[in-house]
């Protein structure tokens, strides 16, 4: 063979030992990378999380390196109800990493029209219990921490204090909570996003981001505890926390991907009625701010059910303004009911949804009106020929009756008709009288 051929083959022997090698790293790095359980071909993922996030990544706005973010990020939930549900349902779809979630209550009949992490099956159970199990059913890759437990500076402040969140979803329902999780947010630079629906409106903004206002910087002072309605007392359409819960996930995303268009500085404000979405323009942070300006006054948690004025617990507080010898047990209540005047003092919808048999519905909110005083001086003067003179007063878990029972007291004070309330109104009837007669 001539001398050139000879060195030829060499070298062609040697290219070919080469590639051989390579061949066998790339085929040993994917198997050890397989018993990892990653991909070969992009090892921040699965080949799993690379065709499930797949319709996301491919979007110029989230992108692998947005995908990345997400994994990587943690985040805390308070509030697994109508707002929280949805919001951790798409933030879990779309693999963020950790999430962690709080809420102190158990999954209610009641709550099934818009807390759609929970199902029948859940009801009694804690909701974060219940929220956890439907998260991982849906997403098995991500890490979901379900603390069963209130809100408030203690406890939130040893939560905050072991992780650092990237961002906070405010899912509750009451103003204490609100500024509670807008003084976390500014004592920790974590940016806030607040939600909030009730009936046919929702609202929705992005507190303490990159230089925008946070809660207080809007409203340093809490609202009067009586201005404040609740879903359980003005009723809420589950489509409505649904749509806003959805756009809580939204910019969380956003502002987790590091993408612009964040709503900050704006509020988003959605009336579920006629469809619409309108923007207003937020204040600017305000310097004087007591957490977030300049020289903030309040540099560590208070005491906010204090500040507010009102519970951080949605549990209706029972008033007691009565006399004992004004108000009638349910169960003697329930023996008498069929031969007497009762007056239930709900609002007329929910009468109409269901009602005891022979009672009068005179809704609280008109007792004092001259022709519902008219009225009853009517029907008093009739059963008072009757011999009847005792009027039973009932609502639905007895404080608004005490309040009417008051409020009458004074109208008919003339009239030798007696008044009394009640007690523990139609939640003690369905609890202890009767199951079927609804517990809402
Ligand atoms: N400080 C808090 N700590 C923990 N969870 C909270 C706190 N404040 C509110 N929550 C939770 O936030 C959720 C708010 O949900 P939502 O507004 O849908 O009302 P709800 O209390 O579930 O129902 P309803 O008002 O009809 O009784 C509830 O599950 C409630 O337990
Ligand atoms: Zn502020």
């Amino acid at each position: 063979m001539p001398k050139q051929d000879f060195e030829d083959l060499k070298l062609e022997i040697k290219r070919l030992r080469e590639e051989l090698h390579q061949k066998e790293e790339f085929l040993r790095e994917r198997q050890y990378k397989k018993l990892q359980g990653k991909n070969v071909y992009n090892d921040q993922f699965t080949t799993e999380e690379i065709v499930r996030y797949s319709r996301q990544m491919i979007m110029p706005n989230i992108n692998p390196h947005g995908q990345i973010a997400l994994k990587n990020s943690k985040i805390l939930i308070v509030g697994v109800g109508g707002l929280g549900c949805p919001a951790a349902l798409y933030l879990a779809s779309a693999g963020v990493g950790e999430i962690t979630l709080i809420d102190y209550d158990e999954v209610e009949l009641t709550n099934l029209h818009r807390q759609i992490l929970h199902s029948e099956s859940d009801i009694d159970i804690p909701k974060v219990e219940s929220a956890y199990n439907s998260l991982k059913r849906i997403n098995s890759h991500i890490k979901v921490i379900p603390l069963r437990l209130h809100a408030n500076s203690l406890t939130i402040k040893d939560i905050i204090t072991k992780n650092k969140y990237h961002v906070i979803v405010d899912g509750s329902d009451n103003v204490a909570t609100r500024y509670l999780l807008n003084d976390v947010c500014v004592m920790n630079d974590i940016p806030l996003v607040s939600g909030s629906a009730l009936q046919m409106e929702g609202q929705l903004t992005v507190y303490h981001y990159q230089g925008g206002p946070c809660y207080r910087c809007l409203f340093p002072v809490p609202p009067p505890p009586h201005a404040v309605t609740s879903c359980g007392d003005g009723g809420v359409l589950g489509a409505v926390p649904g749509t806003i819960g959805v756009l809580q996930a939204l910019e969380t995303i956003k502002i987790l991907t590091n993408s612009s268009g964040v709503l900050s500085g704006r509020l988003l404000l959605f009336d579920g009625t006629n469809t619409t979405f309108r923007n207003v323009k937020l204040r600017e942070r305000n310097l004087k701010c007591d957490v977030c300006g300049e020289n903030p006054t309040v540099k560590t948690l208070i005491d906010y059910e204090l500040f507010c004025g009102s519970s951080s617990h949605d549990k209706v507080i029972n008033i007691d303004i009565l006399k004992c010898n004004e108000q009638i047990d349910i169960i003697d209540f329930s023996t008498i009911l069929k031969d007497n005047v009762v007056l239930d003092v709900r609002p007329k919808i929910e009468y109409q949804m269901c009602n005891l048999p022979n009672t009068v519905n005179i809704p609280f909110t008109e007792i004092e009106k001259d022709d519902v005083f008219e009225k009853l001086n009517k029907l008093f003067k009739n059963k008072l020929a009757d011999g009847i003179k005792n009027v039973y007063v009932l609502c639905r878990r007895g404080n608004d009756s005490q309040r009417a029972v008051s409020c009458l007291k004074k109208k008919f004070s003339e009239s030798p008709i007696i008044f009394y309330n009640v007690k523990g109104g139609l939640h003690a009837y369905s609890k202890f009288v009767d199951t079927s007669f609804p517990r809402y």
